[in-house]
């Protein structure tokens, strides 16, 4: 008898271009969210999209409530939560990167409320997925949230967030290769819960990336276009699978893990690239995709060794092989690689000197 059923959540409006952050009022009224909203922000996106957003509010007769984060944190989430409940607000409004709305996303899970998304840096994917990522102890990854109602993202804004924030957006895309490569090895493996819908979108948005990759530079709104698309399209794949297998293999391990050893030292976006680059070498040893990828990430500024990160050789390695059990999530690592192993793929790939 077939008793399968799937429960996918999506966002309901995609808003993206030039200017769009003028529309986020006329946005929440099509979703008929009413009442008062609570904007979660940061210091720098508050001045560039907050404030002007709550101005375009209170034009229209709505009072917001703002909150500005500074990290990333439960404390935070928390705070939020107290907040949303005092000022009885009725929904939540995430302006910013990752912190901002990430802590969004939980709080308004927490709360049963809908929230919308407003991304300042197209930074990763997590802007538009059904994950939200606080740190909470030793955890790193990402955990089951719902997806926002609504992401605007204006590519006017986008274009003129630091440039790096950009290139690791567009890393964390390209590392959808080697999560689709880690995910299908564990299907072959493990018999893991599979899409194959989501696998070839995430696939295909990476491929769609690498394809327009000379057209991503700093300075041009086409960059934001192109790479906020990817964004959405990745966050569209993991909401499909409802996990976020399709964009998180063993290079999201390892970042995670350096998140761990040395956190705040590089981009969440740069972190998967360089891990991707090592996990496709294991998948497909010399002739595999390592090269392709590696290629990809340097033509787009994004870091290609442990030094352009940041983070020293010792500490590649301990991530490398010691990321594997972070996590029941399994990879190419396997039950994890031993220091002799790591190190050769971290130098043969020039990861590590
Ligand atoms: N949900 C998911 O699946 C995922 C979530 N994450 C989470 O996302 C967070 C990291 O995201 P990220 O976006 O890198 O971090 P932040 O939100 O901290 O933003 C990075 C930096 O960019 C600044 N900034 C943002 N927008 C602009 C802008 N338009 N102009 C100038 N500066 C800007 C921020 O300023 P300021 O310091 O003033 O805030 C901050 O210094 C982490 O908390 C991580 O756990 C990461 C990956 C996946
Ligand atoms: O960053 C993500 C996808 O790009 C989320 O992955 P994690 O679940 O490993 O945090
Ligand atoms: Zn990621």
């Amino acid at each position: 008898m077939f008793e399968k059923s799937t429960w996918i959540r999506l966002p309901r409006n995609v808003v993206v271009g030039h200017g769009v952050i003028d529309q986020v009022v006329d946005v929440v009224d099509e979703l008929h969210l009413q009442g008062r909203p609570l904007f979660v922000t940061s210091p720098t996106p508050r001045e560039v999209a907050a404030d002007p957003i709550a101005a375009q509010f209170e034009a229209a007769g709505i009072d917001p409530v703002i909150v500005t984060v500074e990290t990333a944190s439960f404390d935070a989430v928390e705070r939020i939560i107290e907040t949303a409940e005092a000022e009885e607000v009725t929904y939540l409004v995430g302006i910013g990167g990752g912190k901002a709305i990430d802590i969004a996303k939980m709080a308004s899970h927490h709360l049963e409320m809908g929230f919308c998304s407003v991304p300042t840096a197209a930074s990763h994917d997590g802007i538009v997925s059904n994950r939200g990522s606080v740190p909470d102890g030793d955890t790193r990854h990402s955990v089951a949230a719902k997806p926002p109602l609504a992401v605007v993202a204006d590519t006017s804004v986008l274009a003129q967030a630091p440039w790096e924030l950009t290139t690791a957006g567009c890393a964390d895309i390209i590392s959808n290769y080697t999560a689709v490569m880690d995910w299908r090895l564990a299907k072959r493996l493990k018999d893991v819960e599979y899409s194959e819908y989501a696998a070839a979108l995430s696939e295909m948005t990476a491929e769609i990336l690498v394809g327009n990759a000379d057209l991503v530079r700093p300075g041009i709104e086409e960059s934001a276009w192109i790479v906020s698309k990817a964004l959405m399209s990745s966050g569209v794949a993991m909401s499909i699978a409802d996990s976020s297998r399709p964009a998180s293999g063993a290079e999201h391990l390892f970042s995670h893990q350096l998140d761990r050893l040395e956190p705040d030292a590089a981009l969440h976006g740069h972190q998967v690239g360089v891990g991707s680059i090592m996990t496709a070498y294991l998948h497909g040893g010399e002739d595999g995709i390592w090269r392709d990828i590696h290629d990809a990430l340097d033509s787009i500024d994004a870091p290609t060794t442990a030094a352009e990160l940041g983070i020293d050789d010792e500490t590649v390695l301990e991530a490398l092989t010691t990321c594997h059990e972070i996590r029941d999530r399994y990879t190419v690592l396997g039950d994890g690689m031993n220091e002799r192993a790591a190190r050769e793929v971290a130098t043969v790939t020039g990861v590590i000197e």
